[in-house]
């Protein structure tokens, strides 16, 4: 890749890293899952694994957590999903979002929950991301709901923040952990440092990544 700056080789490295774990599972099984992160991170990321040549059609893509908005809004993850990687082959792959019409996700939870529950788990592979406040998914420091996300066998629940404007919707530990494989997607010194931070101590309530650590996670980081 010539010119390209260290994010892009950082998207395109990963891009190719998700795409052979894909293909060494459908090898072996008839369809694959793969569960992405949302935010502002994943773009370029997106953009590289839909141009990878892979049998689309037997990808499933879900997402560790949305915030609970139509897909229209901006805020949308799925959004993002739709936008960046569902696009030309790759728009032939499953994808299941975490929304439904129903108000609150405390409403939606229960459909959302069989709609996962469908899927190819264990999933080939978990990509997560992490914000400055050490949350990744949609377990927060500051949710309500962080101890049950972190200590639940359910796969999924519904989440209240204060410091987020909308009510949130997230895969549980326990589910994201049964993936086969997990990569820590981040950019930039200030989340290179809260990994430090992370990395430095135990407590899965004060940074929430913690509670995948020892997945083993793969990092992937550019500045
Ligand atoms: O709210 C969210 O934030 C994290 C990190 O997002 P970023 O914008 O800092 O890249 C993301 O992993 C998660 O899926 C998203 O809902």
């Amino acid at each position: 890749m010539t010119n390209a700056t260290p994010r892009e080789q950082l998207a395109e490295q990963l891009a190719e890293a998700v795409a052979e774990a894909l293909r060494q599972d459908l090898a072996q099984q008839e369809r694959a899952l793969l569960v992405l992160s949302g935010g502002s991170t994943p773009v370029p990321f997106f953009q590289a694994l839909a141009k990878q040549a892979l049998p689309w059609e037997r990808v499933e893509v879900t997402l560790a957590d949305e915030r609970w908005v139509s897909e229209s809004d901006e805020a949308s993850n799925a959004r993002l999903v739709r936008r960046h990687l569902l696009q030309g082959k790759a728009a032939a792959a499953s994808f299941v979002a975490l929304t439904t019409d129903d108000e609150t996700p405390e409403q939606g939870v229960e459909a959302v929950t069989r709609r996962i529950e469908a899927l190819t788990w264990p999933a080939s592979l978990v990509v997560l991301g992490m914000g400055g406040d050490g949350h990744t998914a949609s377990l927060f420091p500051d949710s309500r709901e962080l101890e049950l996300g972190l200590t639940t066998d359910a796969p999924v629940l519904a989440a209240r923040t204060p410091s987020q404007p909308q009510p949130r919707i997230t895969l549980s530990a326990d589910r994201l952990h049964q993936a086969r494989r997990h990569v820590l997607y981040i950019t930039g010194d200030d989340k290179r440092s809260v990994l430090a931070r992370a990395m430095s101590g135990d407590d899965s309530r004060e940074l929430p990544i913690r509670a995948f650590l020892s997945c083993p996670l793969a990092v992937y980081w550019a500045p």
